[in-house]
């Protein structure tokens, strides 16, 4: 059959994505690399550690839902996505916007002292002891780390990112061929630039790591259930509206 989708038109699906990337990041590489040596003081991982295990949930809830809303703005620029229909955008953001995130923390991690930068500092797994899931916070360092150690560029961030997020396996799409035709130009498209790139070896471990997102976000999924059974209240009233609608 005819070669479906041009050359240039891959090239230009690839140079718009990196684009999107690049404007919807929240963080600037240079930010991260000039901060990434300003570690909290024991005093402030003690005030960290002496959090109410609500106030730190919701404290780091409001920054998920921020960079929630950054993804939110990514996937709109995947060209195409726009073209889908309201409820496949909603199902599509629903469960690949937090895997967006950890994936996008990455960038934030420094696999030198294995910190991540949170609140204007870097800080360890310590930091966040008070919100009583030390498994889910070791899971979210690993992954940040496995994901640092491919030494990603900033496009192949971008079209892992729009992978991710372009999934046709996800339940309950409606029009899942057309999900499938998008995903098809995307791999493409990330073919293409490893292909360029010389770094074609990148591909299945790339692959992989979609799996262990999907594996890991269940998990997260999980917690936020035990800790909105805990805490009614707070994921009622405070967690803001987009994550209530996002992630309950
Ligand atoms: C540069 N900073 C960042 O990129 C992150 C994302 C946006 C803002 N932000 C942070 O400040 C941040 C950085 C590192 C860590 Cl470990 C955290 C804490 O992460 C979490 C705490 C509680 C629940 C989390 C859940 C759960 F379970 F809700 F799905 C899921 C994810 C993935 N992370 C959770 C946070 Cl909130």
């Amino acid at each position: 059959c005819p070669y479906p989708t041009s050359l240039l038109h891959i090239e230009e699906l690839c140079d718009s994505i990196v684009r999107s990337h690049r404007d919807t990041s929240q963080f600037r590489l240079e930010e991260l690399q000039a901060l990434r040596w300003k570690l909290f003081s024991r005093e402030e991982l003690h005030a960290y550690q002496s959090k109410s295990v609500d106030e730190m949930w919701q404290h780091c809830a409001v920054r998920l839902t921020e960079a929630v809303q950054y993804v939110v703005e990514f996937a709109k620029r995947i060209p195409g996505f726009r073209g889908l229909g309201q409820n496949d955008q909603i199902t599509l953001l629903k469960t690949g916007s937090m895997e967006v995130v950890l994936v996008r923390m990455s960038r934030c991690f420094n696999t030198e002292n294995s910190t991540v930068f949170f609140d204007g500092k870097f800080g360890s797994t310590e930091l966040f002891k008070s919100l009583g899931c030390g498994d889910l916070m070791v899971a979210v360092f690993d992954f940040a780390h496995s994901v640092c150690a491919l030494r990603l560029t900033e496009q192949q961030m971008a079209l892992f990112s729009s992978l991710v997020l372009i999934n046709p396996d996800r339940p309950c799409l409606e029009d899942r061929g057309r999900v499938h035709r998008m995903r098809r130009d995307l791999e493409v498209c990330l073919s293409h630039m490893l292909r360029r790139d010389n770094q074609e070896s990148l591909q299945h471990k790339l692959y992989q790591k979609v799996s262990v997102l999907q594996s890991l976000c269940s998990l997260h999924v999980e917690k936020l259930h035990w800790f909105s059974q805990r805490y009614p209240l707070i994921v009622h009233s405070v967690f803001p509206p987009l994550y209530k609608e996002l992630f309950t």
